[in-house]
């Protein structure tokens, strides 16, 4: 019962890469936002209008120990916070799980979050020149705890199919 687990900011490409890899491994692939959302039945945005960071965060944890601990092999598609909170990135050091750092520039990420942020809370409201700050600062912040991941991927510059090649070159 393997876990292939992707974390990283915002806009590295979690969501993305991990449904390609899914599709060349055949390995099942869970987004662990998409999961709260079907729980929940409220969209991210929601969540976060309705009921606050705190109470997302709280879901967010019981989802992740959850699929962790579901049989069988899965990718897991962490939100961007996910290793942050309430030491869930001593969750990732388990035995059967393989963790994967999308490490991308701040460049690279406002870049990609720039035309995308309106299904993102933490950014949605922020003007570019704010995002751009926000962004840098919030990586600082973060990447401590996106460093504990078993292996780092530097993603600049690389199409969808580099690095989901640089994955599975780091799985075989
Ligand atoms: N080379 C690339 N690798 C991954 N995503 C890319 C790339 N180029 C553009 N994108 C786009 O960047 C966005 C990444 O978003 P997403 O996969 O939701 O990231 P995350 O889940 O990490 O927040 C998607 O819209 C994707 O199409
Ligand atoms: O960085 C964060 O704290 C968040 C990232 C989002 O996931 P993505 O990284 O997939 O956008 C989502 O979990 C939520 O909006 C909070
Ligand atoms: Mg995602």
């Amino acid at each position: 019962m393997k876990k292939i687990i992707l974390l990283g900011y915002m806009g590295c490409g979690k969501s993305t890469i991990a449904n390609r890899l899914s599709k060349i491994t055949e390995i099942p692939f869970v987004d662990l936002d998409k999961s709260i959302e079907e729980k929940t039945n409220l969209t991210i945005n929601e969540i976060f209008e309705q009921q606050g960071e705190i109470y997302f965060r709280k879901l967010e944890r019981e989802v992740l120990i959850d699929l962790i601990n579901a049989s069988g092999d899965m990718i897991i598609g962490l939100g961007g916070g996910t290793p942050c909170y309430a030491n869930n990135h001593e969750l990732l050091k388990g035995e059967n799980i393989v963790s994967i750092y999308l490490k991308a520039t701040v460049d690279t990420l406002f870049e990609r979050l720039v035309s995308n942020k309106s299904k993102r809370p933490l950014i949605a409201n922020k003007t570019d020149d704010e995002m751009k700050e926000f962004i840098a600062k919030h990586l600082f912040d973060r990447s401590f705890y996106y460093n504990q991941a078993q292996y780092k991927l530097a993603i600049d510059g690389k199409s969808k199919d580099e690095t989901t090649q640089d994955i599975l070159d780091i799985l075989a």
